[in-house]
């Protein structure tokens, strides 16, 4: 069983249009939206892959329930904790001509110390029964910047693995509690490092230092250029597939869904470190966010070659 804990839940809404023109009217071509923050797009893409997954977090307001209705509508078992505040909406702008998106997200609800703590009380009985964790995305306010490597802590102690997907302080903070696993973009890892931007070698090299502390698996993922991975053995790079692109939002998390699917399903490093690379690739080839299917993901595989660093 693997459980998807998203702290910021969210209405993750996509405009679509022509040619998006700042500063002027814009009409809108069609309008979608789904149960969204990163942790629900891995739930998502595990449950297409045929994973046994379920969800958690916070939810508040008629966005939390919106949110809860299509996350029960694809099927995805839920035990968000209700808040107070209300839920946030992250609208992206689908540019059509360019194929870009422009993403406007919501900070999101103020969580109260009571709320914090049960979240953390569910957390201590959860991961005595459930042995993966995606902990993904942005900390809501009223939450410590230390509220990750907390969640990590009770998860370690239990025996369980945590795969952790956030940024800035939250991420610093994380790192020191030890996840199994971190899954940081090329910006977000220069962020942490305090560099505008990193050498392939510089990140190799940083990647390493983490996974010497004791992070199994520091995955530094680049786009279009694929994911370098660093772990105990050493350090692995791999292109991405070519694809038509159609939208990349959400290619993070299809990742982490495909890493968490390799992984809880005794897969090698290799294997995994691949079907992450070909769940981002397949997500960023459609336009829903959090979007797989299991044969265009094996098909993708098959062209994936990872290369160990010497
Ligand atoms: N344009 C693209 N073409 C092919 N694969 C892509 C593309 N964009 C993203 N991906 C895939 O998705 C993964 C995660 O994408 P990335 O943009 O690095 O993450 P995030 O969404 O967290 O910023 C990449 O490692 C790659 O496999
Ligand atoms: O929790 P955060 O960091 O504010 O991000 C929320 C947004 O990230 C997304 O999950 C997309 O994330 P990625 O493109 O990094 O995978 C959107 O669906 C969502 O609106």
């Amino acid at each position: 069983m693997i459980t998807s804990i998203t702290l910021n839940a969210a209405i993750d809404q996509i405009y679509r249009l022509d040619c998006l023109a700042v500063g002027g009217v814009n009409r809108i071509m069609d309008m979608h939206q789904d149960a969204g923050g990163k942790g629900l797009n891995v739930a998502k893409v595990l449950t297409s892959l045929g994973a046994e997954v379920d969800a958690g977090g916070f939810l508040g307001g008629s966005n939390g329930e919106k949110i809860r209705r299509l996350v029960k509508e694809k099927g995805i078992p839920e035990q968000f904790i209700p808040i107070a505040g209300e839920s946030r909406v992250c609208l992206t702008v689908m540019d059509t001509s360019t194929g870009k998106g422009t993403e406007l997200l919501e900070s999101g609800p103020v969580i109260s110390e009571e709320e914090w703590k049960s979240m953390l009380e569910w957390l201590r009985v959860k991961s005595n029964q459930t042995k993966w964790f995606a902990l993904s995305g942005s900390l809501p306010k009223g939450l410590p910047d230390d509220a990750y490597a907390q969640m990590i802590d009770i998860i370690n102690a239990n025996g369980a693995k945590a795969v952790l997907d956030t940024s800035g302080i939250a991420l610093r903070y994380g790192i020191e509690a030890k996840p199994f696993a971190i899954k940081p973009n090329e910006k977000e890892f220069a962020d942490m490092v305090g560099s505008e931007s990193l050498s392939t070698e510089r990140m190799r090299k940083e990647g390493c230092r983490l996974a010497e502390q004791g992070i199994g698996h520091v995955c530094l993922t680049l786009g279009e250029k694929g994911a370098l991975f660093c772990n105990q053995t050493g350090a692995f790079q791999a292109e991405a597939p070519l694809i038509d692109l159609k939208n990349p939002v959400g290619s993070g998390d299809a990742f982490i869904g495909g890493l968490l699917y390799g992984f809880s399903s005794f897969e090698d490093d290799v294997k995994a470190y691949k079907r992450a690379i070909a769940c981002g690739s397949v997500n960023a080839a459609h336009p829903e966010i959090g979007y797989s299917d299991w044969n265009e993901v094996e098909d993708l595989m098959k062209m994936i070659k990872i290369q160990e660093f010497n």
